[in-house]
């Protein structure tokens, strides 16, 4: 079932909009009925997101092995980005104070220069099989190609659906891989899985080729499974960030040298990187997709040509002086399969994204991604990451004290401005503000 369209005939496409200033100082309850107003979806949408109307245990029990409950998440919204023209707000699931702010306010950042531009590839996802004690590799790999048609022809059996659909294998590929042991004739099979992530899809093809493979390549079959390394499903993303806005020239020029430490040092680059994957992994879990499968993509596709693992991103000045953000990852996400369809809280967020296509969500997914690396460059060009992390992280510091209701922001804003934000001093505050001093 495609979802309901974002925009309801009564209302004007120009008056949709994700700039929503202030929303962090409304009510919950607020904040849906803005939130629904500003995207023009029904009012309705954040029912699933309830705990007393989320994944039922019954469903939970569907989903995986000897289910003992269901795991609550936050799920806040990223206002402020515009992607490929289009307003639209993103739902994000993160346990991370800070995360949805600092993506919010730096692609309110773009706004003024069109936001986010992305495209996507074709939905090509390859399943590997893997053949063993092979004679004459070289000669296994012209024989596999050689009958490339009979072998396509045979998988794209398997999913009738998927071709119905405009999917399909599209191409077979063979490889040799040297090995300790000895070297491997690696079949490809590159099939286009349309909206679904494509695992199970391509898996059950590499299943069904993988006999008539072993006869082809005389050896005998091992692995029959896909590639995490979606390197020929990319997405990609560029963005200009106002320089003005980013805090003037001195930044821009901070955050280009700051960025370009992850491209030069694997050290830097880890956390760099984990800081895009706070975006990413946050919408691909708020839509029910595999955040693995995405984690794996993104990390083996920030190696280099000489081996060496590096920034995902890259950071330049433009002539006119503002940053531009770009990045390019693998984003194997689906629209149907896996939880996408069977968990409720996704088919909510999916629905208030108003998107059709896989190819959309992955654009908006690194438009996320991009918008949370420039947070984190921005911060740790300026005045470091712990104000802002720390201000909104204190709000849990004070309830592990034991702050409940207002006590919470009394004593957030007490640590805040003493610049102290630790258990002992949310604990002083609160035992002052209960007159136990
Ligand atoms: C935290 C901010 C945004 C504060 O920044 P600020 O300048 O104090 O914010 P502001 O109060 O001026 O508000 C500016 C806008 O930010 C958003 N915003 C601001 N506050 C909120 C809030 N409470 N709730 C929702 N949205 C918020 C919101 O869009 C707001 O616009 P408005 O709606 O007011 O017109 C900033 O300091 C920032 O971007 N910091 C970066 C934080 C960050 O990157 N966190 C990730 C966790 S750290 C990490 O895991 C990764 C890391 C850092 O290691 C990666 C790396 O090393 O690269
Ligand atoms: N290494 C990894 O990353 C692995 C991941 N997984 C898991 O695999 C799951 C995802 O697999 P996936 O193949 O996406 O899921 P599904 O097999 O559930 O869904 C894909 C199927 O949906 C049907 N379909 C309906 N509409 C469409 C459409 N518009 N576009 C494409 N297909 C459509 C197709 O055929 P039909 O109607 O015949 O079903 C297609 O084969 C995830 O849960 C993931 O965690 C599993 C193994 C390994």
């Amino acid at each position: 079932m495609r979802p309901r369209p974002l925009v309801p005939s009564s209302r004007k496409k120009e008056d949709v909009t994700s700039r929503l200033s202030g929303l962090k100082d409304l009510s919950i309850d607020e904040r849906r009925a803005r939130v629904a107003d500003a995207m023009g979806v029904r009012a309705g949408v954040f029912e699933a997101l309830s705990p007393e109307h989320g994944l039922t245990l019954e469903q939970a029990d569907h989903m995986v092995e000897n289910v003992v409950g269901v795991l609550g998440l936050p799920v806040g919204i990223a206002t402020n980005f515009v992607v490929n023209g289009r307003e639209v707000l993103v739902p994000m699931a993160t346990e991370e104070p800070s995360v949805v702010a600092a993506a919010s306010n730096l692609a309110r950042m773009t706004r003024d220069h069109g936001g986010f531009v992305a495209s996507a590839t074709a939905p090509l996802m390859q399943a590997q099989v893997q053949v063993l004690d092979v004679a004459d590799p070289a000669g296994a790999r012209v024989r596999l190609l050689s009958a490339a048609e009979e072998l396509v022809a045979l998988a794209n059996e398997q999913d009738p659906a998927l071709v119905r659909f405009g999917g399909g294998v599209r191409d077979i590929a063979v490889r040799l891989v040297p090995s300790s042991r000895q070297t491997y004739v690696v079949l490809h099979l590159v099939v286009d899985v349309r909206d679904a992530m494509g695992a199970n899809a391509v898996n059950t093809m590499a299943e069904a080729i993988a006999p008539r493979v072993a006869e082809i390549a005389r050896g005998r079959t091992l692995l029959r499974i896909l590639t995490n390394k979606a390197d020929l499903r990319l997405t990609r993303v560029a963005a200009t960030f106002d320089a003005a806005m980013l805090g003037g020239p001195d930044v821009v020029e901070n955050m280009v040298d700051a960025a370009e430490l992850a491209v030069a040092d694997p050290y830097r680059a880890a956390t760099h990187n984990k800081g895009i994957m706070n975006g990413i992994t946050a919408v691909v879990l708020a839509t029910g997709n595999d955040t693995r499968a995405v984690e794996a993509g993104a990390h083996s596709h920030a190696v280099g040509p000489e081996g060496r693992y590096t920034s995902m991103s890259r950071f330049e000045k433009d002539t006119d002086g503002n940053l531009v953000g770009t990045l390019e990852l693998p984003m194997p996400v689906g629209l149907v399969g896996g939880a996408t369809k069977v968990h409720p809280v996704a088919q909510a967020n999916v629905e208030l994204l108003g998107v059709h296509t896989a190819s959309e969500l992955a654009q908006i997914i690194m438009a996320v991604g991009l918008a949370q690396n420039a947070a984190a460059v921005r911060a740790l060009a300026t005045e470091g990451i712990q104000r802002g992390h720390m201000s909104l992280h204190a709000r849990n510091v004070a309830v592990t004290a034991g702050a409940v209701g207002a006590e919470v922001d009394a004593v957030v804003a007490r640590m805040v401005e003493a610049r102290s934000v630790r258990a002992e001093t949310a604990e002083e505050v609160l035992a002052q503000l209960r007159g136990r001093s």
